[in-house]
């Protein structure tokens, strides 16, 4: 069965930390592909003000030579809210044959009972969660956990199933979209957070 591995993120832009939890859950789960999927209007957080276009752009040139990776623009060319439901049934419309492995971070996962249908969202694939500093998984909401709890199998290429839940095995890595337009705006270097620190800095675009 093809295994589509889904990235989707504000990619505000985006950074390495991204592009080794695209990598992680490529190898560990032997993905096909990986698609990242930056989103187009938020539903969740004020529209920033780099355009969708322009952070898909840069997401298609940091994972350029990236075996499997992928930019996928489906969220960038839709009018309205980009909900994750519609782009998972859309994706598994294209794709009917294929398993849908998906991926949040844990600072998402917290949020993820005020997501758009999120229950039925559970159903859609195998959700991934990468940890990340300071997001720690206590104090969880009663309904997550209880999901959970009744859907969390360790990740691995024999477990992969839709409906299942599964912790990645990643690295910690103090590294976020904040950190780099901060330093940016400060006019500091980034070129060890983000591959396409050039453009970024030819863009002028985060240095107000
Ligand atoms: N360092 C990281 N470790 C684990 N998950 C991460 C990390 N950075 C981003 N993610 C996850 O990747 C997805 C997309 O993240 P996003 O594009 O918003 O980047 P961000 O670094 O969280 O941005 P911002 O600082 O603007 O909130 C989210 O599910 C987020 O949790
Ligand atoms: O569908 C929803 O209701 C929903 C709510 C919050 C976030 N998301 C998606 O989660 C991904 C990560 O969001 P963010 O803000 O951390 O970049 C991104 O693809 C968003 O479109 C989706």
């Amino acid at each position: 069965m093809q295994k589509i591995g889904i990235f989707g993120g504000t990619f505000d832009p985006i950074h390495y930390g991204h592009i080794e939890l695209a990598r992680c859950m490529r190898d560990q789960l032997q993905l096909d592909e990986v698609r990242l999927i930056p989103t187009g209007l938020p539903p969740h957080r004020e529209m920033p003000p780099v355009s969708p276009q322009q952070r898909f752009d840069w997401v298609k040139a940091a994972i350029v030579g990236e075996t499997g990776l992928m930019a996928d623009d489906r969220e960038v060319r839709r009018n309205g809210y980009c909900y994750t439901i519609d782009t998972l049934i859309e994706l598994q419309q294209d794709t009917p044959d294929a398993l849908l492995v998906w991926l949040i971070g844990a600072d998402s996962w917290l949020n993820l009972n005020r997501w758009h249908r999120w229950r039925e969202l559970l159903d859609m694939g195998h959700l991934l969660i990468a940890a990340r500093p300071d997001y720690a998984f206590e104090g969880l909401s009663p309904d997550l956990s209880e999901e959970f709890a009744r859907r969390c199998v360790i990740a691995n290429t024999d477990t992969l199933s839709r409906g299942k839940i599964s912790l990645l095995s990643s690295p910690l890595m103090p590294v976020s979209s904040t950190l780099v337009r901060e330093m940016l705006a400060r006019g500091e270097d980034v070129s060890a957070l983000t591959p396409v620190w050039r453009q970024l800095e030819s863009s002028g675009l985060y240095r107000f």
